[in-house]
């Protein structure tokens, strides 16, 4: 038929692809390599929760401080914008982070003030702990950022428990991290629960 010399011949045939064709279909995503960068990230922030709580201990510092909070979510926001990602759902996931670094903070303050046996002896630099803080956001921002379809997949909320099961055994987390872990990464998946 003549009006078949019009059609390309690679979608007559499926079964045998070109080499464009192989080229141009859409290679399965890596979901599971896309999040747990998230989830390792995620436990590396609040690792730095430990030495926030340390530096505030004792000090009659608040362990909220809504202004750093502030900063930190404008940062993120900007970074994200920067890399064409969404600067709403980088925000929403780090309001998370941020809950979750306080949960880690109270914690200790109250395990401390339970057993001052337990309380940390030197007092980190709270700047410099910021410091490291906003180098593991970037990252963070990142790792978001190379991740939405990962994260709107079907997939995520299982992928994303088994990155968080192996980040836990990984880091020896505590009770507390643990579920200071899951908090943080409450908005990384965009489906429904
Ligand atoms: C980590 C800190 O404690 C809290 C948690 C924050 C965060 O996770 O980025 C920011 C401000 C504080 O509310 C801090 O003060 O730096």
């Amino acid at each position: 038929a003549p009006a078949a010399r019009h059609v390309p011949a690679a979608r007559h045939v499926p079964s045998a692809p070109s080499a464009a064709a192989t080229s141009r279909a859409p290679l399965p995503a890596p979901h599971h390599g896309r999040l747990w960068p998230l989830a390792a990230l995620s436990a590396e922030r609040l690792a730095t929760g430990d030495l926030v709580a340390a530096a505030k201990w004792g000090t009659g510092s608040p362990i909220d401080d809504p202004v750093r909070e502030r900063q930190v979510l404008d940062a993120v926001a900007e970074q994200a914008r920067q890399l064409g990602a969404d600067p709403g759902a980088t925000v929403r996931v780090f309001r998370d982070q941020i809950e979750a670094s306080k949960i880690v903070q109270r914690g200790l303050h109250r395990r401390w003030a339970a057993d001052p046996a337990q309380a940390p002896t030197v007092r980190p630099d709270l700047n410099e702990v910021r410091k490291e803080i906003n180098r593991i956001n970037t990252a963070l921002v990142r790792a978001l950022a190379a991740s939405p379809q990962a994260r709107s997949a079907p997939s995520c909320r299982p992928l994303l428990a088994v990155a968080a099961a192996r980040v836990r055994h990984e880091r020896h987390l505590d009770a507390l991290h643990t579920v200071a872990l899951a908090r943080s990464l409450r908005s990384v998946c965009a489906t429904p629960a």
